[in-house]
C-alpha cells in the first residue's frame, strides 16, 4: 500500500468528515445559505493568498528542475485559474478587489495558514507536500464527489465552482501532489513518517475547520 493510500485509510474519519460536512453537502444540492458561501469566499481567497506561498517554498525546496517547475506550474494555476474563480465570484458578490485583500482572516484562516507555512518555512519538502496534500487531495475528491450531485455543475451560484474543483486541470496538479508525497515518503525512518502522518492529519483537520467557520460565519468573539 503506498503512503498516501495508508494515510486516508488511517485517518479515514477525520478523511469523510471533509466530505460529509454540511457545507459541502449543501453547496452541491445548492441550498447553501448565500451569506455563508459569501464569507467562506473571503476566507478562502486570504486563505489562498498564503497557501500560494507554500507552492513558492516548494519550488525553492525542490531537489530538481522537473519538481521546481511542477510547483510554479501549481502556483501559477492557483494565482491564475483558482483564485480567479474567486475574483469572479467576489464580482457577481459585489466585492471589489481591494475589499477581498484588505478583509480580516478569521482565527481559524489564520490558524491553518500559518500552521502551513510554518511547516513549510521550518521543514524539509515532504513536510511541505504532507502539509499542502490534504487541500489539494480533499478539494479534488469533493469537486468529484458534488459533480455526481443533481444539477450541480450547471447551478447559477455554486456551478463554477463545482466544475474548477472536478476539471482534469486541478485533478492533473492534485494527482502530482500524491505521486509526490509517496515518493518523498520512500526511505523514510518510522519517526519520519509518524511526523509527516501528524502534519497530514493536522491540516486535514483544519479542512473541516474551515468549512465549519465558513458555515457559522466564525470571527472572533
Ligand atoms: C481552505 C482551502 N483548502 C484547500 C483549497 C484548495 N486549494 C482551498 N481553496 N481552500
Amino acid at each position: 500500500m503506498s503512503f498516501t493510500q495508508h494515510l486516508v485509510q488511517k485517518y479515514q474519519h477525520e478523511w469523510q468528515q471533509t466530505q460529509q460536512h454540511p457545507f459541502v453537502q449543501e453547496l452541491g444540492r445548492g441550498t447553501l445559505d448565500r451569506n455563508k458561501f459569501r464569507f467562506y469566499m473571503i476566507q478562502d481567497y486570504l486563505y489562498l493568498i498564503d497557501y500560494a506561498k507554500l507552492f513558492a517554498l516548494g519550488a525553492i525546496k525542490a531537489p530538481d528542475l522537473t519538481t521546481m517547475s511542477e510547483f510554479s506550474a501549481s502556483l501559477s494555476n492557483i494565482l491564475h485559474e483558482e483564485m480567479g474563480i474567486h475574483r469572479s465570484y467576489a464580482a457577481r458578490f459585489g466585492i471589489t478587489k481591494e475589499e477581498l485583500e484588505q478583509a480580516e482572516p478569521s482565527p481559524i484562516t489564520l490558524a491553518y495558514s500559518h500552521y502551513m507555512l510554518h511547516v513549510a518555512q521550518n521543514g524539509g519538502l515532504a513536510e511541505l507536500t504532507a502539509a499542502l496534500l490534504p487541500c489539494m487531495w480533499s478539494y479534488w475528491e469533493i469537486g468529484r464527489m458534488l459533480k455526481e450531485f443533481p444539477g450541480a455543475v450547471d447551478h447559477p451560484d455554486y456551478g463554477e465552482w463545482v466544475r474548477g474543483y472536478s476539471s482534469d486541470e486541478f485533478g492533473q496538479h492534485a494527482q502530482w501532489c500524491i505521486s509526490l508525497m509517496d515518493q518523498l515518503a520512500v526511505g523514510k525512518s518510522e519517526s519520519e513518517l509518524a511526523r509527516l502522518e501528524t502534519i497530514f492529519l493536522n491540516t486535514t483537520r483544519y479542512e473541516t475547520l474551515f468549512w465549519e467557520m465558513s458555515y457559522q460565519q466564525q470571527m472572533w468573539l
